[in-house]
């Protein structure tokens, strides 16, 4: 269900133990910006409604930051969106017991199909998929394995009844360089299901723009490099799609 206001959602993504941004995701490009749950609080004390909080060391498969990422999530009073790591029961488990309102699939939505269409059965809106492409390719386990048509994969997910995508151009995150308006409306236009914009958001006038794919379906934005660089506050930004 889409609202008429678009959603948005800092992110708090978790290597090594810091809150943490990088470039095109890459895996080496981390700069760091200190104590995951202090950022998390700042968030939500300037107004957020949801954090987006990302397990990189899960993604990548370099380890975990499960018990910090718990902790986080447990301290906010806010919806939290988690992903990372979440390709099988245990880990889905452990990510819905901490309280979290969602989990974002990633690298499970392309080499787990069965699984993943039993837990959106199971789980309903509590799923969300992350569809985090190059072009119209998806990427899994830390975006650096291809994973099939990202329109094949929406089709199937769609009939399994996903609630909702997480729509990444990876060529654009991490680089303040602009959200790819073409590829959210290209989505929109493929899928009924609500959509979260995030990559490449530099401006609060990015933001505008991604706010008036709102009648398309985009439901929300994830920020995290402009937040972090101070390019503006999250208060502007709330203020901005209002
Ligand atoms: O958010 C990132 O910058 C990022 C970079 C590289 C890999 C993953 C990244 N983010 C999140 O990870 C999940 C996918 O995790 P998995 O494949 O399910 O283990 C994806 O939803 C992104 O939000």
């Amino acid at each position: 269900m889409t609202t008429n206001r678009l959603e948005l959602l800092p992110a708090v993504d978790v290597r090594d133990g810091q809150a943490v941004r990088l470039v095109h995701g890459e895996s080496g490009s981390e700069t760091s910006y200190g104590d995951p749950l202090e950022a998390a609080l700042a968030w939500q004390r300037a107004g957020a409604e949801w954090l987006h909080l990302v397990d990189l060391d899960a993604a990548f498969g370099t380890g975990d930051n499960r018990k910090q990422i718990a902790e986080v999530a447990r301290a906010m009073d806010i919806k939290v969106e988690l992903s990372g790591g979440i390709r099988d029961d245990a880990s889905l488990e452990a990510a819905l017991a901490t309280g979290c309102r969602r989990v974002n699939l990633g690298t499970a939505a392309l080499e787990a199909p069965e699984w993943v269409a039993k837990v959106i059965a199971e789980h309903g809106d509590k799923i969300a998929v992350g569809l985090d492409v190059r072009g119209t390719t998806l990427r899994g386990r830390g975006w650096t394995r291809d994973g099939g048509d990202l329109y094949e994969t929406l089709a199937r997910l769609d009939s399994e009844g996903c609630a909702r995508y997480v729509v990444t151009d990876i060529a654009k995150d991490g680089t303040l360089k602009g959200p790819n308006l073409e590829l959210l409306r290209n989505v929109c236009a493929r899928t009924d299901r609500p959509v979260v914009a995030s990559g490449g958001v530099s401006s609060l006038d990015d933001l505008r723009a991604i706010a008036g794919l709102v009648p398309e379906g985009v439901e929300g934005a994830i920020v995290g490099k402009a937040l972090y660089a101070k390019a503006f506050t999250l208060e502007e930004a709330l203020e901005a799609v209002a």
